[in-house]
């Protein structure tokens, strides 16, 4: 992996390459690369990501207030911007540094024992990854995106009866399955319930009618980089489903673009760790079930160090996979009209194929009836 421009070398052999080492971007660190390989590089649009001189502050909830508070607050943090903090939401402390510890654990394996986890496709429920960035369909830059980001990520699936537990890598099993579980837990009981009230329908609405599941959990690793301004851990994107409870540690680097209102424009704007928190994004589905009360942001993660990885869990609710997606009918008025057609999951996730920046039109030009 010579050279430090994409055009110097031929990429598809150099991604072949990378790809046969199956030991991911930390491999690379691992290797004492000095200079960002091409692959991680965009070579149109240098990724550096200016944050705005804002004073938007991302909202915090405190979920040991009264039921009357923090409604009025959930409802206004999803209406305005589509991402929270929560704190005093019962998931321990120690569970989440013990999940967090686990994902370090597991990508800080020596090379030749995670190397056998490492896969471009799923084996079974697991999949340890570097994901690759699709190129663009539609975009001014087709080849403005890297190859590749500076992550590698173990996603599992979690979804109902749960994992072939067998298969999860043993040195992280045991704390992220007990994570998934208390977090599962409070997603469908507390914050399903909140973000349900907040839209003025029944509790319930979408733990029991949406079949809500906490299906997945991708737990991210963000190695160090000589170079971390030239090269992107996460791509623009919004989230597909219901919502993301995230958890990260304390080195930093996720920024969400708050959009400018009628003035255009807008900012990326800094979510920085705040011990204990949780960091909850309300999702694409939810926006169209809300029939537009709810935002859902755009995201990405900068790499911010040349010395300390970052870990995060995303754990994601999602509607079950059979149902007709569409706003709730008790949304839809006179005043209110129906603002998305009706769609499967399925069909959703395949228009998102290839979407990358400003990753919010994806749901609009997909399914909005006033685009
Ligand atoms: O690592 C992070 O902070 C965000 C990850 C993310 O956006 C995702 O998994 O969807
Ligand atoms: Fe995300």
């Amino acid at each position: 992996m010579a050279g430090s421009t994409r055009d110097e070398y031929d990429a598809t052999a150099a991604l072949a390459e990378f790809y046969a080492s199956r030991t991911g971007v930390r491999g690379l660190v691992e290797s004492g690369v000095a200079t960002v390989p091409p692959l991680f590089l965009a070579p149109n649009s240098p990724p550096p990501t200016p944050l705005g001189n804002t004073s938007f502050v991302i909202p915090t909830i405190d979920l040991s207030l009264p039921r009357s508070a923090t409604v009025p607050l959930v409802h206004a943090a999803a209406r305005t911007c589509g991402i929270f903090y929560v704190t005093n939401h019962g998931v321990s402390a120690d569970t989440i540094d013990s999940a967090l510890s686990a994902v370090r654990a597991f990508h800080e394996l020596p090379p030749a024992v995670r190397s056998a986890f490492y896969s471009l496709a799923p084996v079974g429920d697991v999949l340890y990854t570097t994901y690759r960035n699709d190129p663009p369909r539609q975009a001014a830059t087709p080849d403005a995106v890297p190859v590749l980001p500076w992550r590698d990520t173990l996603l599992i699936s979690v979804a109902p009866p749960g994992p072939d537990i067998g298969r999860l890598p043993a040195v992280c099993r045991e704390p992220l399955l007990e994570y998934h579980r208390v977090v599962a837990d409070f997603g469908k009981k507390k914050l399903g319930a909140l973000l349900s009230e907040a839209l003025g329908v029944e509790a319930e609405r979408l733990v029991k009618t949406m079949q809500m599941e906490a299906a997945a959990m991708s737990c991210h690793y963000y190695p160090p980089c000589p170079e971390p301004a030239r090269v992107i851990g996460g791509m623009d994107h919004t989230d597909p489903y219901l919502f993301t409870v995230l958890a990260q540690d304390s080195v930093g680097g996720l920024v969400v673009h708050v959009d400018g209102g009628d003035d255009g424009g807008g900012e990326w704007v800094d979510v920085p760790p705040v011990p204990g928190a949780l960091v909850i994004n309300s999702a694409e589905v939810l926006k169209v079930l809300s029939n537009d009360v709810y935002k859902s942001i755009d995201h990405r993660v900068r790499v911010k160090s040349t010395q300390d990885s970052r870990v995060s869990i995303g754990v994601f609710f999602n509607p079950g996979d059979s149902l007709l997606i569409e706003p709730l009918p008790e949304l839809v008025t006179l005043e209110t009209p129906k603002r998305y057609r009706s769609f499967t999951m399925a069909e959703f996730m395949e228009s998102r194929k290839g979407k990358f920046g400003n990753g919010s039109l994806s749901i609009n030009q997909f399914a909005h009836t006033c685009v």
